[in-house]
């Protein structure tokens, strides 16, 4: 995301400029259907732990600024990644928000988000609304706040796929090689 006003130096805070959180997704119908258990403690909200499958011995233990469990909501990520970032870049400061991780791990549902079953509800209030829309929903409500003043907003959606670029928003499926 990116306003029009200039950015700033750097900022001088207690806090590091990159974040990295890592969210569990719960187990899907067929790891269900296969009898698998998860290996991931989540207990810790800075640490998960991986464990051995057969005795449950700790086996390895990373590090995070936050960790989602499995139960964790798309507003519980919003909230606590996302939202302060709104801020920051009303403020003129361009940030980044990018989902990292192996196929089927999560990273659509976590950016864009499902559609409930109910089709009373809008993308505006679906609990299952991910990151983009909630953002582009808050970023407009607070520019509406400001009444008459004019902004800019650009927006670009890239995918990063085998050390291929993807632009996500163009209709032309351009793709730039990386290497
Ligand atoms: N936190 C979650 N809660 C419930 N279901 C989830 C969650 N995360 C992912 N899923 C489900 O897991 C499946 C795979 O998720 P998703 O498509 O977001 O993965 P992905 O990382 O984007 O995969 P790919 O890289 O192949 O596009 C989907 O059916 C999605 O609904």
């Amino acid at each position: 995301m990116e306003s029009t006003s200039k950015p700033k130096a750097a900022k001088e805070s207690k806090e590091r400029n990159i974040q990295v959180f890592v969210r569990v997704r719960p187990l899907n119908s067929v790891e269900r259907a296969a009898k698998s258990c998860s290996i991931v403690d989540c207990s810790s909200s800075r640490e998960i732990t991986i464990k051995e499958r057969v005795n449950d011995k700790i086996s390895k233990t990373f590090g995070f600024d936050r960790v989602f469990s499995q139960e964790s909501k798309q507003v519980d990520v919003y909230k606590y990644v996302v939202n302060p970032l709104i801020d920051e870049v009303l403020s003129g400061y361009n940030c980044t928000v990018f989902a990292y991780g192996q196929t089927g791990t999560g990273k659509t549902f976590t950016m864009e988000g499902e559609k409930s079953n109910d089709p009373s509800i809008s993308w505006q209030d679906d609990p299952l609304s991910g990151i983009v829309p909630r953002a582009m929903n808050h970023l407009f409500d607070e520019l509406r706040l400001l009444g008459d003043a004019e902004f800019t907003v650009r927006v670009s959606f890239l995918e990063i796929y085998n050390e291929e670029l993807i632009d996500l928003l163009s209709p032309t499926d351009d793709i730039t090689k990386l290497r």
